[in-house]
């Protein structure tokens, strides 16, 4: 028989549990009623933590850094409410069927929007969120560092004095072009060409010409950029940066008719998107003289496999989609995604909110 303290004991540890299980199950509940967010990649650290400690969803992650399978990927999306995606995802109709209507969101690590169908996700009312700003800096200077490396015959240099070609000092040996004097042709005048001009300017270049869609008399004011032609910028640039983004508009747009008309000493740049350019035929512009070199931190397919020709040519120095890799931006543009991700599930303005 119990005496009454130990009834009273009991009694107490009885009502612990049942406050401890009543709390665990409300969680439980609180847990499953969270929207549903699948990442598609081991993004950096800080937009993983802005996601874990909002507590306002359920992450599941591809834990990887590699891509996510296509399959695995359609299997994962099914019933979301939120996609934070990166470049290499492709984000079509296919997937936002199988997704359903909870999606509300989509949110890509990337300033680059081509691998979505922009007109799905409008159709369907999901919001969409990006990454431009944050990354501005860091892919200009590496514009500039490839600019120079083409440029200044970087690439070729090292493997010489490595490989036992440094002989002596000699008159024109490795001789390449330079900034001073210069001019410097933009092709699709933003954030990041400006940037990239800024940057250029203390080398002495002498002149700034662009070409868009239509003027951009703003950004252009910064830099005292010229509006021309697509045919003028290709006939006076000694150097020409590719900085627009992949459209429709703009696919293949840099082929034989825009090498053709190129000086034999000028150098072309592209760090946009691959697919702005037609490889074969910049191929053929490098192999004939009629362009003088080629740097390129994009190409079609990513990556580009190593017997590409491409690769065989010494006056093209080509890079594996490294502009925007610093530490800083690559965290910025995580920390960017995961906010735009968290307001579009909250339906709030979104920091950088991708117009469709
Ligand atoms: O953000 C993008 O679109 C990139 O290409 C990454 O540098």
């Amino acid at each position: 028989m119990w005496n009454r303290f130990q009834v009273k004991a009991l009694k107490r540890v009885l009502i612990s549990e049942f406050n401890t299980w009543n709390k665990l199950d409300t969680m439980q509940k609180t847990q499953q009623a969270l929207p549903r967010v699948y990442v598609t990649r081991r993004v950096p650290p800080e937009g993983l933590k802005i996601l874990r400690q909002s507590g306002m969803c359920n992450i599941e992650l591809w834990d990887s850094d590699d891509p996510v399978p296509r399959q695995e990927l359609l299997k994962k999306v099914s019933g979301v409410d939120g996609l934070l995606c990166v470049l290499t995802e492709k984000i079509d109709a296919e997937l936002l069927n199988i997704a359903g209507p909870n999606l509300k969101v989509v949110s890509t690590m990337s300033v680059g929007y081509d691998h979505l169908s922009r007109d799905e996700l409008k159709k369907r009312g999901i919001r969409v969120g990006y990454t431009p700003d944050v990354l501005t800096d860091s892919v200009a200077e590496l514009t500039v560092a490839l600019l120079l490396a083409t440029s200044r015959r970087l690439i070729e240099a090292v493997n010489e004095a490595k490989n036992g070609g440094w002989g002596t000092w000699r008159t024109m040996w490795l001789c390449g072009y330079e900034l001073s004097q210069s001019t410097v042709g933009i092709l699709g005048l933003g954030r990041i060409g400006v940037a990239i001009a800024k940057r250029l300017k203390p080398f002495g270049v002498k002149r700034f010409i662009y070409t868009d869609v239509a003027p951009r008399p703003e950004l252009a004011a910064q830099i005292q950029a010229e509006y021309v032609s697509l045919d003028e910028l290709a006939k006076e640039s000694d150097f020409l940066a590719v900085c627009c983004a992949l459209t429709p508009e703009t696919q293949g747009i840099c082929n034989s008719a825009l090498f053709n008309k190129m000086k034999n000493t000028s150098i072309f740049i592209n760090t946009s998107r691959g697919a702005v350019v037609n490889q074969d035929d910049l191929y053929n512009a490098l192999t004939s003289g009629q362009i003088a070199g080629a740097g390129l931190d994009v190409t079609v397919p990513e990556p580009l496999p190593t017997d590409h020709p491409l690769f065989e040519l010494k006056n093209c120095v080509i890079l594996p989609h490294i502009a925007s890799a610093t530490i800083a931006t690559r965290n910025a543009m995580s920390a960017l995604a995961a906010n735009n991700l968290l307001a579009g599930l909250k339906g709030e303005a979104m920091l950088k909110e991708l117009k469709l």
